[in-house]
């Protein structure tokens, strides 16, 4: 249940159904008590006044139960917001009156803090709700909260979900909370993991309010999608028999590199290898004579091919892309590879050139898997890439059912979708990985994991898990010498990825 991730529709069906079964119940007050709790460890005993901004909706009376039971312990609360109207929905005016009943009041806005300091400062503005941009007092309250957070370092603990961010999208307003703690309630959301979310929404706690996870599965809507956890594949990875020799382990081709992009195709052919690839050929466009290069004296292991003879070689899976360049002849070579009778994946400018032969993608027999960036993911949509962003994991979706495809639509929460639309979210990796080079490696282990027989989904789930966590490993304080985010570089994911393999079959 805890990997399950809820859209703000999929969010109201357990609702609903939480309020048929359980009539009376509030789940208002259990978030209130979760909450409090939260802050209870995040500031101690008796700390500084905690400044609590409320909302004109549920959020809002989430915040309020929560300031209740802080007062009733002995925590100064500075509550910020409007009192209740009969526009109220009726948790949160229960709620409102609960607090005023017991002594508590509602300024009209935050007060003058010279004198005194805030311990923790509680974001009860708007969670799944939100569904405007935020008008010009809830804006600066929003402004002055980041503030106060971010001069003072104090803890910034959103409720539900960061005031500004959208729950689904992961987008943030203009003006958005920056959190440095978020607890959720239900379930996970989208909209925490990827685009903006993660940025803004600092340590992510998920309180299921003790919901019956039977009434969540019942109250699932076909929207939902899970975090990528290895959980989901790690049975499926590669296996080698005490009797293994290399042809047991797969064959896996690489296709690109024209003249100046070498690099890229030597790269994914090196991820490929260090991801137990029994084989791997690589062939790169071009010939001797035009620098294509036929050895890699650091990874003599690799076996070049001139692209025309690369499927006379033993393939089980083939990636194209790394390096391919966008000419006639990569067009050519790209269609040619069209035809190949076992898992593809198309990476790079592959994917810039796909649309052009979308019938061929779209009439393989065997699986295809696409790897874009939201550059290459506008190219396959022929939009832009705001749009893009705007809902990346509706765009994943769309990509794999346009192309028949397994697709991961890259970048911060990787999105993970099949044609059928299911989706995962990938939280793994860091912004270290924003470096050239790092599309080429994930193609090299996408390539190799097929080729050792893991089906598409696992394989490609596996293969975005692995990359990133990788890159993790790279730069986590804890491992020295610390080798990222800044100058991390694509090869020294390989041989972590390698490592992070190894540690879980
Ligand atoms: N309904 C439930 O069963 C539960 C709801 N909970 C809380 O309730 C929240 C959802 O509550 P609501 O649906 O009341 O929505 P919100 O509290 O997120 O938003 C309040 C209302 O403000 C209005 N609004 C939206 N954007 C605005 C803007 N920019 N400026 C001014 N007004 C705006 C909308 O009409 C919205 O309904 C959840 O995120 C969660 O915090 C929790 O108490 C758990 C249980
Ligand atoms: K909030």
């Amino acid at each position: 249940m805890r990997n399950q991730l809820l859209t703000i529709r999929g969010l109201r069906a357990v609702e609903s159904a939480f309020q048929a079964q359980n009539p009376g119940q509030s789940l208002m007050a259990r978030a209130g008590e979760a909450a409090a709790r939260w802050v209870r460890e995040l500031t101690g005993e008796r700390p500084d006044p905690i400044l609590v901004l409320v909302g004109p909706g549920n959020n809002g009376g989430d915040a309020l139960v929560c300031a209740r039971e802080l007062m009733a312990l002995g925590y100064g609360c500075v509550c910020v917001g409007q009192p209740a109207t009969e526009w109220t929905p009726a948790d949160a005016q229960a709620a409102h009156a609960a607090f005023i009943a017991a002594g508590g009041v509602l300024h009209p806005d935050i007060p003058e803090t010279s004198s005194y300091r805030f311990s923790l400062i509680i974001d009860g503005l708007f969670g799944i709700g939100l569904n405007q941009p935020l008008s010009a007092t809830y804006a600066a309250w929003v402004e002055a909260a980041n503030t106060l957070s971010l001069l003072d370092d104090i803890p910034l603990l959103a409720l539900d979900i960061a005031s500004g961010l959208n729950s689904d999208t992961g987008l943030a307003q203009d003006i958005c909370v920056t959190a440095t703690h978020t607890l959720t309630f239900i379930a996970n959301k989208p909209g925490l993991l990827t685009a903006d979310g993660p940025d803004h929404s600092g340590e992510v706690q998920v309180c299921d309010l003790d919901i019956d996870p039977a009434l969540l599965t019942l109250a699932l809507d076909n929207e939902a999608g899970n975090l990528n956890d290895p959980n989901l594949w790690a049975d499926d990875l590669p296996q080698r028999a005490l009797n293994a020799n290399k042809g047991d382990a797969g064959s896996a081709g690489l296709l690109g590199g024209s003249p100046s992009m070498t690099g890229a195709l030597i790269l994914a052919a090196r991820s490929a290898l260090h991801s137990g690839a029994g084989r791997v050929y690589a062939a790169a466009l071009g010939n001797a004579q035009s620098g294509a290069p036929m050895l890699d004296p650091l990874q003599p292991e690799i076996m070049f091919r001139d692209p025309a003879s690369l499927r006379e070689a033993p393939l089980t899976a083939l990636g194209v892309g790394p390096g391919l360049g966008r000419s006639d002849v990569s067009r050519a070579v790209l269609a040619s590879a069209l035809d190949f009778e076992g898992p593809l994946v198309l990476d790079a400018d592959a994917l810039v050139l796909l649309p052009t032969l979308l019938d061929a993608v779209q009439q393989r027999h065997e699986p295809t898997l696409l790897t874009p960036h939201p550059g290459e993911a506008a190219a396959l949509l022929c939009t832009d890439i705001p749009s893009i962003e705007a809902n990346r994991i509706q765009a994943a979706c769309d990509i794999a059912a346009k192309y028949h495809a397994t697709v991961v639509l890259k970048g911060c929460g990787s999105i993970i979708a099949t044609p059928d639309g299911r989706w995962w979210i990938n939280t793994t990796g860091n912004p270290g990985m924003a470096t050239a080079g790092m599309g080429d490696v994930l193609t090299g282990i996408t390539t190799a994991l097929l080729a050792q027989g893991m089906a598409p989904e696992q394989a490609l789930c596996a293969a975005v898990w692995l990359h990133g966590a990788a890159a993790d490993v790279c730069v986590e304080s804890g491992n020295l010498p610390k080798l990222g985010p800044l100058g991390l570089t694509a090869s020294e994911v390989i041989l972590a990825a390698r490592t992070l393999l190894n540690a879980l079959i």
